[in-house]
C-alpha cells in the first residue's frame, strides 16, 4: 500500500506587501506551490505570506520584491531609522529575493532617473537601471522574450508584460548571469541569490519564473555552504 509521504520541510516565502502588485504574486506562488505539493516525493511544505514588518521579513527563506512605484517604497522603507529598508538589505545579503520591475530597480546597484530628492535601495545586483526607459503607462506593452540560461524553462514562451519597466541599461560586473532578453537586450538577470526582471511575470499565467525563483529558494536554503 503506498503510504502518505509526509511533508515536514517549512519553507516560508514571502512578497513585500507594502506597496503595488503584491497580491498576484501571492497568487503565482500558491499555483506553483500546490504543483510542487503534488509530486509524491515533495518534502516542502510551502508558507507564503505578506511581509511588511522586520520580523515578518527575517523569518523567510525568500522574498519576492513586487511591481510599484519605487518612490513610495523608497518612502516607505525610509521610516523609523529605515528599520525595513536594513532588513531587506541584511536579507539581500543572505537569501534569495526576486524583484520585478520596481522590485529590480529597488535591488539594482545603480539607478538612472531616480526621484529629485534620491531614492532609498536595497542594491545587491551589479547592474545600471533605467527607471521608466520602456515608455509611460500609456506605452504599456506586451513581448514574447529570448530565454538564455537553460536553467529557466518556459515551454511555452508566454509574452511577459512591461508596464512603465525600467531598462538594464548595463551589467556592471561578471558576477552578473543573463536570464532572458528582449530584442537582444537583457530583461531578466542574476546575481547569486538575486534575481531581477524588468517585467511584470505575475500579470500572466505562466508560472515560469515563480517556479525558478522557488526553486532557488529550495537550493539556497538547502545548499550546504
Ligand atoms: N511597473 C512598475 O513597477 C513601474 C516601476 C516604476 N516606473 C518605478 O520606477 O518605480
Amino acid at each position: 500500500m503506498a503510504q502518505e509521504k509526509s511533508k515536514n520541510i517549512d519553507v516560508n516565502v514571502g512578497v513585500l506587501a507594502l506597496q503595488g502588485g503584491f497580491i498576484e504574486h501571492i497568487s503565482h506562488l500558491h499555483q506553483c506551490a500546490k504543483i510542487i505539493s503534488e509530486k509524491d516525493d515533495n518534502p516542502y511544505c510551502f508558507k507564503i505570506t505578506e511581509a511588511r514588518t522586520v520580523s515578518e521579513i527575517e523569518i523567510l527563506d525568500g522574498i519576492i520584491i513586487p511591481g510599484g512605484e519605487t518612490t513610495a517604497m523608497s518612502i516607505l522603507m525610509g521610516k523609523n531609522d529605515q528599520e525595513l529598508l536594513k532588513a531587506l538589505q541584511r536579507f539581500a545579503i543572505a537569501k534569495p529575493v526576486l524583484g520585478t520591475c520596481a522590485g529590480l530597480i529597488m535591488i539594482a546597484n545603480n539607478i538612472k532617473g531616480q526621484m529629485e530628492m534620491g531614492q532609498l535601495k536595497i542594491g545587491g545586483i551589479d547592474v545600471t537601471v533605467c527607471r521608466n526607459a520602456y515608455g509611460a503607462q500609456l506605452q504599456s506593452f506586451e513581448a514574447p522574450l529570448t530565454i538564455t540560461d537553460c536553467d529557466v524553462s518556459d515551454s511555452r514562451s508566454t509574452p511577459m508584460v512591461f508596464i512603465r519597466a525600467p531598462s538594464i541599461e548595463s551589467i556592471d560586473s561578471n558576477k552578473v548571469q543573463v536570464l532572458a532578453t528582449y530584442k537582444n537586450v537583457p530583461v531578466a538577470v542574476r546575481q547569486n541569490n538575486l534575481i531581477g526582471l524588468s517585467f511584470h511575470s505575475e500579470l500572466t499565467d505562466n508560472l515560469t519564473w515563480h517556479m525558478y525563483f522557488l526553486k532557488t529558494v529550495i537550493n539556497e536554503k538547502f545548499l550546504v555552504k
